[in-house]
């Protein structure tokens, strides 16, 4: 990466909070929380001032505990969920210019299909288990405006190759799969249509140790054939130092630190950061 150039995506003075605040955490300053939320009328803080930026083709890690904010800053970067304030703009959508946190519903819906993927930790989030795993495939390519069938059978057909779902088995529900195979349906399907950003939140969460070791291997390869950039979060610092080339680190809700991975591995400055990296010692 450049550090010169222009970033793919910028995130700026994002926050989430649950609930309304009161007189006592209406700032939402540390010092008025325990943890991140207010002791007097329960408010969660859950993301709180983040500012990061995503480069062309690298993999963005982040990092923290349950309950930092991780899930909340994908959720709201999805548009599951709505952030309460702050901005984030790609470069490929109307130049940068358009804050996508406030984007009409429909506006949302095109940038859901076409400018950005995501791959839940539960795969019943990201894909209809009644389908087909390739109809789950052509149901992305149809939001996003794809009515060719045989087109869309044969990207279909490409994808699932690609990952590695046996041609034999294209045809099967999703809920007749192994969580490691499920993972990479999921996959597929979030990048049928070749969005710029790839999100991936926590996806070999609670897959065995050898299917985890498959599907890491697979998001690397990914990355390195078709250079989509990427957010990836999970709690595992092995996880994201195996896959990140620049990391985030969050605790109760803001960006305690954040750097090349290497960097933070060989001399983490925070002392939470550097707990995380001795526990891998
Ligand atoms: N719908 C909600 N209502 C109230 N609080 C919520 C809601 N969703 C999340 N939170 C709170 O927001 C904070 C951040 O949760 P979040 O799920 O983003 O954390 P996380 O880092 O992804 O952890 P985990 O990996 O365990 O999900 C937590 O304190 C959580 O309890």
């Amino acid at each position: 990466m450049d550090v010169m150039e222009k970033p793919l995506m910028s995130v700026r003075h994002f926050h989430k909070q649950f609930g309304t605040g009161c007189v006592h955490c209406k700032a939402g300053r540390t010092e008025d929380l325990v943890g991140n939320c207010c002791p007097h009328c329960g408010t969660v803080y859950a993301c709180r001032d983040l500012n990061f930026d995503l480069y062309d083709g690298e993999i963005l890690g982040v990092v923290g505990e349950s309950g930092s904010g991780k899930s909340t800053m994908m959720r709201c970067l999805y548009f599951d969920q709505e952030a309460s304030s702050g901005s984030a703009t790609i470069r490929t959508y109307k130049d940068g210019r358009a804050n996508l946190f406030t984007e009409s519903s429909q506006q949302q819906r095109f940038i859901r299909n076409t400018v950005l993927g995501m791959v839940y930790q539960n795969p019943y989030l990201g894909l209809k288990m009644n389908f087909s795993s390739i109809g789950n495939i052509a149901e992305k390519l149809i939001a996003a405006g794809g009515r060719n069938v045989a087109q869309m059978e044969n990207r279909g057909v490409t994808l699932l190759d690609r990952v590695n779902i046996p041609a034999h088995r294209r045809k099967d529900e999703p809920k007749t799969f192994s969580g490691g195979m499920q993972q990479r349906v999921q996959i597929a399907k979030a990048l049928s249509n070749n969005p710029p950003v790839l999100l991936l939140d926590e996806v070999t969460t609670g897959l065995d140790l050898s299917v985890q070791a498959n599907v890491l291997d697979l998001i690397k390869q990914i990355q390195r054939e078709s250079g989509v950039s990427m957010i990836v979060v999970s709690h595992d610092l092995a996880v994201i130092r195996m896959l990140a080339d620049r990391t985030i680190v969050m605790l109760e809700g803001r960006i305690i630190e954040q750097g090349l991975t290497d960097q933070i591995m060989e001399d983490p400055q925070h002392p939470y950061t550097q707990q995380l990296v001795y526990s891998l010692l």
